[in-house]
Formats: structure tokens, C-alpha cells, sequence
């Protein structure tokens, strides 16, 4: 996730990164050009007057906090689950935003969440475009549902795409082919969801007494709708835990 933000911003912004390992801070400066500078994570890493881009996994913020001091002006977080509160407990900071980016920021086509302070709310919309899409929830509530279908989804629907290809090659197509018409379904599926609603292109597709009705009708047969959601429920209830 940091690479990606990186990759947006690197540009526009002068960015410092800082970690563990001065090895793989060098590799990740040599894959941006050198247009990074580089800083180890240590005790007493001074942060004052900073916009901090908190890009760990959510076990290690107490360790990265406790390294830092002085009181930062932002920090964007995108650690999954883990509350402002929480955020605020453990980082002096003027400004506290929660991010909660996707996969497609590895390809600047991100549909990010925001939350948090509203006088940060342009600051941190103006960075985080820099890998997609943002959109600002008004509740934590809010955000913790959506990141059920914004950050978790590409794992939803990549394993749609790789059912749809077990389908067909259990039918009897060739692996390679199957793979490569996923990928042309979910490209063209793109621009079709932007123009209409989803009920709409189902009623489209399915002509009366046809070969998609039959399809539709084994999915809600095998009750795929309703696992869907019990699939969002999971994973909003797990954010809480
Ligand atoms: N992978 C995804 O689709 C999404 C992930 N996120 C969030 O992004 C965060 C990072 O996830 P990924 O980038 O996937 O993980 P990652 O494992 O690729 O990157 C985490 C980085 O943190 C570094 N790190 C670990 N412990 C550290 C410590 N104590 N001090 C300094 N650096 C430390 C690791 O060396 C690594 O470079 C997580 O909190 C996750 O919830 C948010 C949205 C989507
Ligand atoms: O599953 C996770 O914990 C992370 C957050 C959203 C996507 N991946």
C-alpha cells in the first residue's frame, strides 16, 4: 500500500519514507529514481509540523508510535480496524483521518474511504486521489461497512472471476482462454456499471425463458445473493474485533 501511495505522490510531493530496514528503504528509492529521501524508524524520530501516511499492518502501531515524538500536523492512517480513537491514543497529532484505500491503487484506480477531521477533509482527498477515487463518510460506523465493499472487494470479485473460469473450464474450455475472457468481461462490466444501475443490466441480460435465466436462477437457487451479504456482514464485524 505504501508503494502505491508513493507512486502517486512521489511527483507532487516531497515524501520521506521511513523504516526498518535501510536495505529495502535503498531498493525502494532506486525504483522511484532516487526522488525519495530515507529515514530509519527509531527512537526519538521527530514528526512535529509533518503529514504523517501510516501504511503498517495494524499490529504494529504501538511499535511505530513509540518510536515517534513531537506532534505531527496530519496523520492519514490506513490500517484496517483500527479506530480514531485508537489513532489518537497513540500519535500527537493536529489533524487524524482514517484512509482506507484498495488493491487497484497498485494502478492509480483506487476507490478510497475517508473519515475523520473535517478541517483535514481536502488535505487528505487532495493525497489520496493521487492513487484513485476518494469518498468522505461523515461516521467511522459508516466507513467501517463500506471498507467491506471497497477494501476487501477485489478479493470478493476475484473470486467471482475465478469461479465464472472454473465454470467453463469444468465445461470444458481451455484455462488460458477462460482467463483471458474474465479479464474482457470485467473490463467491459466497468464502464456498464458507471452508466447503469446493476438491476437494470441483470433485467437486460436475462431475456424471458432464456440461457442467462437459467444461470440466475442456480445462483438464487444456491442462495449466492444472500452470501454476498452475509459475506459484508462477516467482514464489517470483523473490522470491530
Ligand atoms: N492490502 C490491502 O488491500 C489493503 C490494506 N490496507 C491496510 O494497509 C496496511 C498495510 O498493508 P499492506 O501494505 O498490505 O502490508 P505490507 O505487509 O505489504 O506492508 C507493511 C509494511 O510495514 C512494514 N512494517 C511492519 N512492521 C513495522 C514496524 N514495526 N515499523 C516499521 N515498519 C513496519 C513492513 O516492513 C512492510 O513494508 C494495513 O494496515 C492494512 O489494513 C488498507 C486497504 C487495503
Ligand atoms: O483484509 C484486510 O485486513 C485488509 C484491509 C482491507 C483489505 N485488506
Amino acid at each position: 500500500m505504501a508503494k502505491a501511495m508513493i507512486a502517486g505522490l512521489v511527483n507532487t510531493h516531497q515524501i520521506e519514507v521511513l523504516g526498518k530496514d535501510m536495505v529495502k528503504l535503498r531498493a525502494l528509492n532506486d525504483a522511484f529514481g532516487g526522488k525519495l529521501s530515507l529515514g530509519l524508524l527509531q527512537e526519538g524520530v521527530d514528526v512535529t509540523g509533518k503529514t504523517l501516511l501510516l501504511c503498517v499492518k495494524p499490529h504494529a502501531l504501538g511499535a511505530v508510535s513509540s518510536y515517534v515524538q513531537g506532534e505531527a500536523h496530519g496523520l492519514i492512517s490506513v490500517l484496517a480496524g483500527t479506530s480514531l480513537k485508537a489513532l489518537q491514543e497513540a500519535f500527537t497529532c493536529k489533524h487524524l483521518i482514517r484512509a482506507m484505500p484498495n488493491l487497484a491503487a497498485a494502478h492509480g484506480a483506487s476507490m478510497t474511504l475517508l473519515t475523520g477531521d473535517n478541517d483535514f477533509r481536502e488535505t487528505s482527498e487532495a493525497i489520496l486521489k493521487s492513487i484513485g477515487k476518494t469518498h468522505w463518510l461523515g461516521t467511522e460506523k459508516e466507513f467501517d461497512i463500506a471498507m467491506a465493499l471497497t477494501g476487501s472487494g477485489p478479493a470478493f470479485l476475484a473470486l467471482v472471476a475465478e469461479a465464472l473460469c472454473d465454470g467453463v473450464v469444468r465445461e470444458g474450455l481451455k484455462r488460458e482462454d477462460a482467463t483471458f475472457l474474465a479479464r474482457g468481461l470485467f473490463e467491459g462490466f466497468a464502464p456498464l456499471l458507471q452508466a447503469n444501475h446493476p438491476a437494470l443490466i441483470k433485467e437486460a441480460v436475462m431475456s424471458p425463458g432464456g440461457v442467462t435465466a437459467a444461470g440466475l436462477g442456480a445462483l438464487e437457487d444456491c442462495k449466492a445473493r444472500s452470501a454476498f451479504m452475509l459475506a459484508i456482514k462477516k467482514t464489517y464485524e470483523k473490522t470491530l474485533k
